[in-house]
């Protein structure tokens, strides 16, 4: 059923204006297969414009972005979708579905497949959720919602997996869980892009980083070359410091850098 195959997306000189404010200006940045991208910055800084971008949402106001050389604007809405699963920063369900129903949507660009019931229940152990399948999502915790709609994210198995702040309402079990998953899924050939504000987490699991601030790409590449204590804490105000801590890299915001 899935797209078996890679794909690689890039954006060109990618701009974008929202109410006339230009949220992202001349973005040049190519996505691979079995690469886990974070973009990484402080708030309001474009990384949702720019996974809205990815994903089809919102339309660039400038550049371009291209699936595997071809300009997107060449893709029917179902081709994009069966490319790109999507899962939005903030999403309040508006029915009262079961959490796989919920799920099952995540299959609607491939119709009905016929081992849709096997995907659901295969998405829903992704994020330790079997036990919700049955339950109204309208009745589950803010960090349970959250998981259910990773797995729509995941049960489609697109090779473009884009998601913005996965892991905000997951408790640290969960949180480490789903980044496993994402690097098992960059690893087998996906190309993985994540909103995380959780740079310690950025640091560990993703081979590249990019790194926005007003709008602007300031810095991409490994996380060692651009998560340096110096332009990270330029970049959000802060004295921090990158530690080693049993084998695991861990940014800590030590304090709050005056600004002018
Ligand atoms: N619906 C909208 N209409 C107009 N401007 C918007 C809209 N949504 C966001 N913006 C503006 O676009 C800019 C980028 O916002 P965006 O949501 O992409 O930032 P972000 O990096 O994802 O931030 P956060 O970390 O707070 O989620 C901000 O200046 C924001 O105020």
């Amino acid at each position: 059923m899935r797209e078996s195959k890679k794909l690689e997306v890039s954006c060109l000189k990618l701009g974008l204006a929202r109410q006339h404010r230009e949220v992202l200006r001349g973005i040049n940045a190519t996505f691979k297969p079995y690469e886990l991208t974070a973009v990484v910055g402080p708030n309001g800084a474009g990384k949702s414009s720019l996974l809205n971008c990815l994903a089809g949402v919102l339309a660039p106001t400038a550049g371009q972005i291209e699936f595997d050389g071809r300009p997107v604007q060449c893709l029917s809405a179902t081709q994009r979708a069966r490319f790109c699963a999507y899962l939005p920063q903030a999403e309040t369900p508006a029915w009262r579905l079961e959490a796989a129903d919920l799920v099952a949507l995540g299959l609607l660009p491939w119709g009905q497949p016929a081992d849709s019931a096997a995907r659901v229940t295969h998405a829903l152990k992704l994020v330790d959720g079997l036990q919700f399948a049955r339950r109204p999502v309208t009745q589950l915790s803010g960090g349970e919602l959250r998981r259910v709609q990773i797995a729509r994210l995941l049960v489609g198995e697109a090779p473009l997996l884009v998601a913005d702040e996965p892991t905000a309402a997951l408790d640290i079990r969960h949180q480490l869980q789903l980044m496993q998953t994402f690097r098992k899924l960059a690893d087998a050939g996906h190309t993985v892009v994540l909103a995380l504000h959780d740079l310690s987490l950025a640091a560990r699991f993703c081979d590249r980083i990019l790194l926005l601030q007003d709008g602007r790409l300031l810095a991409q590449g490994a996380p060692e070359d651009v998560f340096s204590p110096a332009l990270i804490g330029d970049v959000y105000g802060v004295r921090c410091e990158l530690r080693r801590c049993g084998g695991v890299l861990e940014f800590v915001a030590v304090d709050l850098l005056e600004r002018p």
